[in-house]
């Protein structure tokens, strides 16, 4: 069978879609641009602009050490705490702790012993310290040392972990300029698809319902809940148009019989298709369009490991590009085993692996859910396929 001539190329799909995201982000025609939110609420968003620290972290001098700081030499007497130093004088200072002025260096507290002198306190080296303990800046932790002022601490484009978020706390942020995630509706098809209870001949139970939102919102999207639609053109039609998702992901339908009606509706609606089909497998009727006034749809093909394995090709680059961030990196993985060519095809293969490297899962068939849930990731193998051995790039898995 000849392939559809427009169909993309699998790297040029993902390419597409990221590029669409981009400059949908960059048209402001997404919908959505950076605003400021409290740090409690930057967890997984996007920053707009970097963090730069705003004084020196850490901003002050500080010990690294419970014990005392100290200059000059053993005896020390023992001042109060926070008391500037001369020479031979030692204050108690704990971790964090102020470093005063005329500080050498801080002895842990371990290492000294204070006893009384002439009616004053005064700290000696314990036994067995070494007479070169502390030498000069001894557990003291310099101001400056993690960022100088003005540093660039946390690049623009960085999906914020709890890690991005403490830094910034300390570099002095109470808020922080990110792009909110964008909305992202689903719109599920299908007469057969039944979401609860055991399906009858000819029904099946929704996978999408139950897992689509929970992805999306790990690819950077805000999921709707998801809207059910029946095998009907003008619902079709009408649930596109009608949404005012930034991106509208939508399952079944993508083919052409007389059951699929999502070409037709994107074409009543007034879409331009960007992506028509993808050479890959599965998953190659997958599509990307974009709406007039820019709003984008990932048609997703309804057999399950079909539309996850497009949903990771077009929907991780679409979010990342809308969303501020490079294109999804892939991985690598020694193929365990061989995996036969395909003519003009990528295959996208949940892997497990052996003693030698990424061998496919059992039961990845197009409808099937159970060799991606055993799997360990999925392998995309070229279409002159991978002979054991040799590197082959993995897709990294939202989950
Ligand atoms: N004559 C041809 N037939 C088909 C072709 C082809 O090239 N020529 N391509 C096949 C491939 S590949 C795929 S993938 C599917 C694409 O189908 P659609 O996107 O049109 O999806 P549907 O026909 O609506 O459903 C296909 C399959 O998926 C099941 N499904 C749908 N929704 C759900 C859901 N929410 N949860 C679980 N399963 C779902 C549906 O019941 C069907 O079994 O077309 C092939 N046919
Ligand atoms: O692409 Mo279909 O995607 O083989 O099931």
């Amino acid at each position: 069978m000849s392939l559809e001539p427009d169909s993309f190329a699998w790297t040029d799909a993902r390419e597409t879609a990221w590029s669409a995201g981009r400059e949908a982000l960059a048209a402001g025609t997404a919908g959505w641009t950076a605003s400021s939110a409290p740090l409690e609420q930057c967890l997984g968003l996007v920053l707009a602009e970097p963090i730069t620290a705003q004084l020196p972290v850490p901003h002050y001098a500080s010990s690294a050490m419970d014990g005392w700081v100290l200059a000059g030499t053993e005896p020390w007497q023992l001042k109060p705490p926070g008391s500037a130093l001369a020479a031979s004088e030692a204050a108690p200072v704990v971790t964090g702790g102020l470093i005063p002025e005329g500080t050498v260096a801080v002895l842990r507290s371990e290492y000294g012993v204070v006893e009384q002198a002439d009616g004053q306190q005064q700290l000696r080296r314990a036994p067995g310290v070494p007479a070169e303990e502390p030498p000069a800046g001894r557990h003291i932790r310099p101001a400056g040392e993690e960022a100088a002022a003005g540093d660039t601490v946390v690049p623009a484009g960085t999906r914020l972990t709890p890690a991005h978020v403490a830094v910034a706390a300390v570099c002095g942020y109470d808020s922080l300029p990110v792009y909110r995630a964008p909305a992202v509706g689903l719109l599920l098809t299908g007469d057969e698809v039944v979401t609860g209870g055991l399906p009858a001949p000819g029904q099946v139970r929704d996978t999408f319902g139950p897992t689509l939102p929970a992805i999306v919102a790990a690819l950077g999207g805000q999921p709707s809940p998801p809207h059910r639609l029946p095998d009907d053109f003008e619902a079709t039609r009408e649930a596109i148009e009608g949404s005012k998702a930034s991106v509208i992901v939508t399952t079944g339908g993508t083919g052409h019989s007389r059951a699929d009606h999502l070409r037709s509706a994107l074409q009543a609606a007034g879409a331009r298709i960007l992506v028509p089909s993808i050479r890959m497998r599965p998953g190659h009727p997958a599509l990307l369009a974009q709406l007039p006034g820019g709003r984008l749809v990932i048609g997703l093909p309804g057999n399950p490991l079909a539309a996850m394995m497009a949903l990771l090709t077009l929907g991780a680059p679409l979010l990342a590009g809308l969303t501020g961030r490079a294109m999804p990196e892939l991985g690598g993985v020694a193929a365990g085993s061989r995996f036969a060519p395909l003519e003009g095809r990528h295959r996208l293969v949940p892997y497990a692996l052996d003693g030698h490297g990424a061998v496919p899962a059992e039961h990845v068939g197009s409808a099937m859910m159970r060799g991606l849930a055993a799997a360990s990731g999925v392998v995309v193998i070229p279409p002159q396929g991978a002979r054991p051995g040799e590197l082959v790039a993995t897709l990294p898995l939202p989950w």
